[in-house]
């Protein structure tokens, strides 16, 4: 891989929180364009992992390099230009209306001296299409569904226009068609705009289906990089999730499907 191919680079990121060792040395590199899944037990450091990449948390050890910027020397408006982030499902969410919350979410575009101008009605306009979202604009967002709000902070981080998106159990709380609708949206910006995915992930089968690679986490380590196609093999995740899987080839796609023994 050239430096050009790639546009996320983790060199030995370790981070502690509270005296506790969370991230240990964790290196990997993800190609522009590839849909990444990151995978692993509760409390293995997927969330922190994505939280260290968007500056959230910004007292890591190791080097983030961000489409070839040192993340080090980029402030938290510029990493919000290259990295769009739908965190995890909070629950309690403000009382604003989505038109309104999508054209906040532009502020790393916006000029900082003036408020939001045509571009940014624009790029909101074109989120709440893209996510199928226009007729909830004027909707407050604790009024939304589970699976309405969910579109929202995607369409939250399309206004951004970056290339990467970091996800972080973007389907968790999602019925089976918002779970599928939510899935597909995501592997159309991957395909068809090119948009890089790093995506937390519990759904396993989903993972295998729609992600270019597994990267498989536990107790704060990289532990596997995966090829989606050759977990029929499943003893390296069993591994990880201490507990066998039986494969199945999927009817459909022939990928393998993994059911917990
Ligand atoms: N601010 C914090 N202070 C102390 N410990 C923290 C903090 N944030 C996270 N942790 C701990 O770091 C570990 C990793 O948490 P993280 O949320 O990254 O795991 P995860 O792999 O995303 O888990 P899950 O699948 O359950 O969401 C956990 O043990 C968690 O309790």
């Amino acid at each position: 891989m050239t430096a050009s191919d790639s546009i996320l680079e983790l060199e030995h990121l370790q981070l502690s929180l509270g005296g506790a060792h969370i991230l240990r040395d964790v290196s990997l590199t993800i190609r522009r364009g590839e849909y990444c899944s990151l995978i692993g037990p509760n409390g293995a450091g997927k969330s922190t992992l994505l939280k260290c990449i968007n500056g959230i948390y910004s007292q890591w050890r190791g080097r983030i390099v961000i489409a070839g910027a040192d993340a080090r020397h980029c402030s938290r408006r510029a990493i919000a230009r290259q990295v769009g982030y739908v965190p995890q499902h909070s629950g309690v969410l403000p009382g604003y209306r989505v038109r309104e919350f999508l054209l906040m979410s532009r502020y790393a575009q916006l000029d900082s001296w003036g408020g939001p101008g045509q571009n940014d009605r624009e790029a909101v306009d074109r989120a709440m299409q893209r996510t199928g979202i226009r007729a909830l604009a004027n909707r407050t967002l604790p009024t939304l569904s589970g699976g309405e709000a969910q579109k929202v902070f995607i369409a939250a981080a399309l206004v951004q226009a970056t290339p990467i998106l970091l996800l972080d159990e973007p389907t968790t709380f999602l019925d089976p068609r918002f779970q599928h609708e939510v899935n597909q949206l995501v592997v159309e910006l991957n395909r068809q705009e090119g948009i890089t995915v790093l995506s937390v992930s519990h759904d396993l089968n989903s993972a295998i289906q729609y992600s270019d690679r597994l990267l498989a986490m536990k107790d704060g380590e990289l532990r596997h990089s995966l090829d989606p196609n050759a977990v029929m093999d499943s003893s390296a995740l069993a591994e990880l999730f201490d507990t066998r899987f039986c494969a199945l080839a999927h009817p459909r796609s022939g990928k393998p499907l993994l059911i917990p023994e």
